[in-house]
């Protein structure tokens, strides 16, 4: 524990790290391989096709490499200091002005618990509807199935956070060999009914067609969605190539073997219906229409555990630095039970497309600038090593103005006002997209200004 007091956080010694070269994969490629994922495959299959192959594809493996990156370096970061990212975050933006990093963190990861929790509980709606008849969600008296499905998987991942990282880990290493096996059964039932030449040559409609740099620019929001929560569990791992290596290379798989499931399943449905919907693109709905039942929902299940299980934890470091004396384990409990409110919005909202769209941008306007931020000040302006008795210590270098990296701040709204501007630029929607570009230049400006600031 570094103490001093009100800001006291835990740096976990190397001797009491336990997580292998397989947590770490499976832990990443579970997180990534999720019903979210899926959904994004669906949307991002409106980006049509580039020379035979599909630019949801080319998004997702160029944003995915790229993004991921930023993982492993958050990883190592966790891996070096033994600290959360929340935490670590208190180095660049101030022991106080972390709680702007924390706040958007915990929305974040308690927002995508929610998204996945309402994906697998749509698909247990329909597992209700053939079993006992009830109504499914947008049919009168269809609120009953979805809320009662909410509640099953509420249960389930308070089972997968019950023992805190422990239990994570161990929901980590069994679920992701069963979400390979089914997701190998599913891909062969999809591949029965629509070949792959029927889904390379389907032609999205003009009217749908999403421009590529949106694609890249939804797959670069979920990406580094994962990225703020690399320390979380890196900080576990003992050797640096269990913190850099596994998360980049379980993430990419987990991120494009989903996208790739969400579009082929979503165009066959488009091959076979005539009718292309990115509406209908989440998971339940698609496999229900191609008739892959009782599988794709064990797999919608057990995603949503897999993922929700690292969400939660993302979600519960984060709240652990807003609020030092509620313990992890604690502020995993929390985290769970108002995720769980949170999925009933979409209840109210109606489109549940609209609210995942809108709540992409909020986090990929945000992260991008938060992200660059963190990577520039440990590995540009500290040489890849922070004080970590200064992390807890008001009056320390960390502590700025009054607890607060006003710099920091700006940069970070410097970031977000250009992520705005650029998406009113049609040739950026048609090409790079906004995030990427934001985070260059966010990641120049605040090494520079930084840098001036300390020889002034
Ligand atoms: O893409 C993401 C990012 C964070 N959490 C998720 O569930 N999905």
């Amino acid at each position: 524990m570094e103490s001093n007091q009100k800001y006291a956080f835990e740096s976990i010694p190397i001797s009491e790290r336990d997580m292998n070269y397989w947590d770490m994969f499976a832990t990443w490629f579970g997180a990534n391989a999720n019903n979210g994922t899926w959904f994004i495959g669906g949307v991002i299959a409106a980006a049509g096709f580039f020379g035979g192959i599909s630019s949801a594809v080319i998004a997702s493996v160029i944003a995915s490499v790229i993004a991921f990156a930023f993982l492993s370096m958050v990883g190592y970061m966790g891996y070096q200091t033994g600290a959360s990212t929340t935490i670590l975050s208190r180095a660049p933006f101030g022991i106080r002005g972390s709680v702007v990093p924390s706040v958007i963190n915990l929305t974040l990861f308690m927002g995508w618990t929610a998204v996945n929790t309402f994906i697998a509980a749509t698909s247990l709606a329909y597992l209700f509807h053939s079993m006992f008849g009830w109504a499914l969600f947008g049919q009168p008296g269809g609120y009953f199935g979805i809320i009662v499905g909410i509640i099953i998987m509420s249960i389930l991942h308070l089972l997968s956070i019950i023992a805190g990282p422990k239990s994570v880990q161990i929901i980590e290493r069994i679920g992701v060999v069963l979400v390979i096996i089914f997701v190998i059964i599913e891909v062969i039932v999809v591949f029965r009914d629509v070949s792959f030449s029927q889904i390379a040559k389907y032609q999205v409609p003009m009217k749908s067609k999403m421009p590529f740099g949106v694609a890249l620019d939804t797959i670069a929001a979920a990406a580094l969605g994962w990225v703020v929560g690399g320390a979380d569990f890196t900080r576990f791992t003992s050797s640096k190539r269990i913190a850099t290596q596994a998360p980049y290379v379980g993430a990419i798989l987990g991120m494009v073997s989903f996208v790739i499931i969400g579009l082929c399943t979503t165009l066959s449905v488009a091959v076979t219906s005539g009718v292309f919907n990115p509406n209908n693109s989440d998971p339940s709905t698609v496999a229900n229409k191609l008739g892959l039942g009782l599988i794709a929902m064990v797999v919608i299940v057990l995603t949503s555990m897999t993922a929700n299980a690292v969400n939660i934890q993302s979600g519960g470091s984060a709240l652990n630095n807003l609020i030092p004396k509620i313990s992890l384990n604690k502020s995993l409990f929390i985290v769970t039970i108002l995720s769980m409110i949170l999925t009933l919005v979409p209840l109210i909202n109606g489109s549940f497309l609209d609210a995942f769209t809108a709540f992409l941008n909020y986090t990929g306007m945000f992260l991008g600038p938060i992200i660059a931020i963190l990577v520039v000040d440990y590995f540009g302006l500290s040489d890849g090593k922070y004080d970590l008795k200064a992390l807890a210590t008001p009056t320390g270098k960390y502590w700025y103005k009054g607890g607060i990296n006003w710099f920091a701040m700006a940069c970070i709204a410097i970031g977000v006002v250009l992520y705005i501007g650029l998406n009113l630029l049609p040739i950026v929607k048609a090409t790079v997209g906004a995030t990427f570009i934001s985070m260059i230049v966010v990641a120049i400006v605040y090494y520079v200004g930084s840098k001036l600031m300390r020889k002034a």
